[in-house]
């Protein structure tokens, strides 16, 4: 098998123009059209997205307890559940969780290949119904950003209830810096990373507004106190590049 750090997510989607078009996804939502664009946009769009669904991978592979749960939260078209069952010997109970039914039937086919190996659940519920119990991995990657912020912390009480002693949530997060100066500027090299990566000016200001009061980030502080204060009591971040970070936490 081709050395992990070598591998390619398995990434298949249309390429993301939804922003050059007559008509597009105000205020941003999980559609179809979305979905039909999806892996393309989050890889064009997510600095270190590759890295982040790796190392989720690596800490998966170094916390998972046989005989509980890995859940992904958010799960999207599947692509760090498949990658996770490409990598993981042992057969396990793999749960996609996402509020997007065409992302989930995405996921389905994605996952296919691994259904005589893993037991695949997809679940289409909202977050904030989930029960998390006997899990010893919970990753949500870039979900509860899309969340109300007054429902965040009633879903990270919830991962941790569920989470077995020793469990792991892997959260990855568009975070804000509470500094007007530092966040305007990683703002505009953000804006150059999605330049870099093709994306117009025009298609840059059309999604922004788009995602304004859907994706809300909260600073890096508030985001680490609400892990406390759902009871993880290690708490540590693993990745940041400009306003996206990712967290471990331990129960
Ligand atoms: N309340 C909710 N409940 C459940 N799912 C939700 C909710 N709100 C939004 N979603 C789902 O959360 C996902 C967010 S994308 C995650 C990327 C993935 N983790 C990846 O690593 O590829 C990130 C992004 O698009 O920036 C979408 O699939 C939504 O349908
Ligand atoms: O924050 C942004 O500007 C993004 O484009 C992130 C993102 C990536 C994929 C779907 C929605 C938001």
């Amino acid at each position: 098998m081709t050395n992990f750090w070598d591998t390619e997510l398995y990434l298949s989607s249309d390429k993301d123009q939804l922003f050059e078009q007559e008509t597009w996804p105000k205020p941003f939502t999980f559609n179809e059209d979305v979905v039909r664009v999806f892996d393309d946009m989050v890889s064009r769009s997510v600095p270190l997205y590759k890295e982040v669904v790796a190392c989720a991978v690596q800490w998966t592979k170094a916390y998972y307890q046989p005989g509980t749960k890995i859940i992904d939260v958010g799960c999207s078209t599947g692509t760090f559940l498949e990658l996770l069952g490409r990598f993981l010997k042992t057969p396990a109970t793999l749960v996609g969780i996402d509020n997007s039914e065409p992302m989930l039937a995405k996921a389905k086919e994605k996952l296919s290949g691994l259904e005589d190996t893993h037991h695949i659940e997809l679940i289409c519920e909202s977050a904030g119904n989930s029960s998390f119990e006997n899990s010893s991995i919970v990753v949500m990657n870039y979900t509860l950003q899309f969340l109300p912020v007054h429902q965040r912390q009633q879903v990270l009480n919830a991962v941790y209830e569920g989470l077995v002693p020793g469990g792991l949530l892997f959260l990855s997060e568009k975070l804000r810096s509470p500094y007007p100066q530092f966040q305007e500027t990683m703002t505009r090299h953000y804006e150059a990373f999605k330049t870099r990566n093709g994306y117009a000016t025009n298609e840059i200001e059309r999604k922004k507004e788009a995602l304004e009061n859907v994706l809300i980030p909260l600073t890096q502080m508030q985001q680490v106190a609400m892990l406390h204060d759902s009871g993880f009591a290690a708490v540590d971040s693993l990745l940041k590049f400009h306003n996206f970070t990712s967290f471990i936490a331990i129960k």
